[in-house]
């Protein structure tokens, strides 16, 4: 019985982050799971990173896999040129909830297309759904065991095209050693790492960048 934590996190949003302000609602996000309630957000550090390759990115289509409670999906949208669209897909359902209202409280339902359901399904059909050619942009967040089989997914779909840019969280922690084994050593990327910390703790965590060369 009780609520949940997304629904703790989501309270408090509507309580302190003022309804428009997608800054507000990514502070007080940050500010709950660090004081009150950790929760697996990519968090303000990892956030910085995160906000810095979308920006040099510029995209037109960003692809997200594992919503949550939506502070990812809020701190890319809001950096997002007029006419981008952030497709973010989320296989639970009261998450997907969750998400929706934050994404709501900060003003940028507009830019954001919330599908409900296994990546694995949505992603054959988003060329159909959504007549999207390419994405330029994919933020990997979701179970770490489904990162390689779904970026073998995308480049099969033909949704990535030379110069898509992957970006995967928690590389290190929990880690995703397959994946990470696969985009360095693969002839199809160009791979980086970006060093950081895990959300709100000081446990070492990072980013990897992996560039699609076609
Ligand atoms: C079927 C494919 C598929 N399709 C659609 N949605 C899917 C999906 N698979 C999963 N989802 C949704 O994505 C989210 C899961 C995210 C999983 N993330 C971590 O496990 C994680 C853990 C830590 C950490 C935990 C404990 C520690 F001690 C340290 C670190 C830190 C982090 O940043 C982390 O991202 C949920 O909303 C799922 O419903
Ligand atoms: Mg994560």
């Amino acid at each position: 019985t009780g609520t949940t934590r997304p629904i703790r996190i989501l309270q408090f949003v509507q309580r302190c982050a003022k309804h428009g302000d997608a800054l507000s609602v990514i502070s007080a996000i940050d500010s709950f799971c660090s004081k009150v309630e950790w929760a697996m957000n990519v968090g303000d550090k990892k956030g910085e990173i995160l906000d810095a390759i979308v920006l040099e990115t510029r995209p037109r289509w960003v692809l997200e896999l594992g919503t949550y409670c939506g502070y990812s999906t809020v701190r890319i949208a809001r950096l997002l040129p007029p006419g981008a669209r952030l497709v973010t897909i989320e296989m639970n359902p009261h998450y997907a909830q969750v998400a929706k209202e934050v994404i709501q409280h900060a003003g940028l339902e507009a830019q954001v297309e919330l599908l409900v359901g296994s990546s694995s399904i949505l992603i054959p059909q988003l060329k159909k759904k959504l007549d999207i050619e390419k994405f330029d942009l994919v933020f990997i967040d979701h179970w770490k065991i489904s990162y390689l089989p779904d970026t073998k997914l995308l480049e099969e779909c033909g949704l990535l095209r030379a110069g898509s840019v992957l970006l995967a969280d928690n590389v290190v922690c929990p880690g995703a050693p397959d994946y990470l084994h696969y985009v360095r050593n693969s002839p199809q990327y160009q791979s980086q790492y970006y060093q950081s910390y895990l959300e709100y703790l000081q446990v070492e965590d990072g980013l990897e960048k992996s560039i699609f060369l076609g």
